[in-house]
């Protein structure tokens, strides 16, 4: 579903990736781990398009979207799930998840991905005409992955869904992420949380100083203390 290669980007004169290469084939979760500024949630920009890379490609499903504009990544099937959430608070849960949507025009399928949504977080439905901002830590989080699933997205990119949640609702993170590939999502997983990717991801790509430095099964990562030690702390 996303093939990545050799991608390389800079901020001004800095760099900082270099020749990132990794695939998240159809179906799989996939995580990207790394310290802080190891350079993930610039992997992620580069790949929906809010910064321009400049090496390397991404393919989509086959095409070549490097450097392609943010809307014209959204309407091949990307959606974004932000870092820190950023759901809008004044507004209600529904209207958030309608704002998920405001780009589609066919209202049948926006009507059945309403229900598929709502089906797959109860928690959001029963509190359909609350204001996002009212919503707990957890809460708001899941309204985050509802509202991006509702542009029916073939690849969802999550950047650090675990970032400030209490301990106790990790799981509800970690069973929405299951749920998602159980119906068949394709997740590229950005995290600091190795408990969460390993829980959770299918391959794991550790990334250190912009580079890829160790790539593996990620259910093996919590027993690896040569990687854990060396790279995630
Ligand atoms: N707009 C920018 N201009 C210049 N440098 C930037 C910019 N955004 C990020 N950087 C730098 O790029 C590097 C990688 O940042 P990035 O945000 O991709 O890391 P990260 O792994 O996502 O970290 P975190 O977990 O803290 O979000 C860091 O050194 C950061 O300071």
């Amino acid at each position: 579903m996303l093939e990545v290669e050799h991608l390389a980007v800079s901020y001004g004169p800095t760099r900082i990736l270099e020749d990132v290469s990794f695939a998240v084939p159809e179906g799989q979760v996939v995580s990207l781990l790394g310290g802080n500024g190891s350079g993930k949630t610039t992997v992620l920009n580069a790949l929906c398009g809010m910064v321009r890379p400049d090496g390397g490609s991404a393919r989509i499903a086959g095409e070549d979207c490097t450097g392609r504009r943010p809307d014209e990544i959204l309407r091949r099937g990307v959606a974004q799930v932000p870092q820190g959430r950023e759901v809008f608070a004044t507004m209600t849960v529904a209207e958030n998840l309608e704002m998920g949507a405001y780009a589609r025009r066919d209202r049948d399928g926006v009507r059945r991905d309403t229900e598929r949504v709502l089906a797959l977080f109860p928690r959001l439905r029963e509190k359909a005409r609350r204001r996002a901002g009212t919503l707990s830590g957890g809460e708001q989080q899941m309204l985050a992955v509802a509202r991006a699933m509702m542009s029916g997205p073939r690849l969802l990119l999550m950047d650090e869904p675990s970032v400030g949640l209490a301990p106790a609702v990790l799981g509800d993170m970690v069973a929405t992420i299951r749920a998602l590939r159980a119906e068949g999502m394709t997740i590229l997983l950005v995290e600091q949380n190795v408990g969460v990717a390993a829980a959770v991801a299918d391959t794991a790509h550790v990334l250190r100083g912009g580079r890829i430095v160790h790539s593996g099964p990620a259910a093996r990562l919590l027993g690896d203390e040569e990687v854990l030690r060396s790279y995630l702390g």
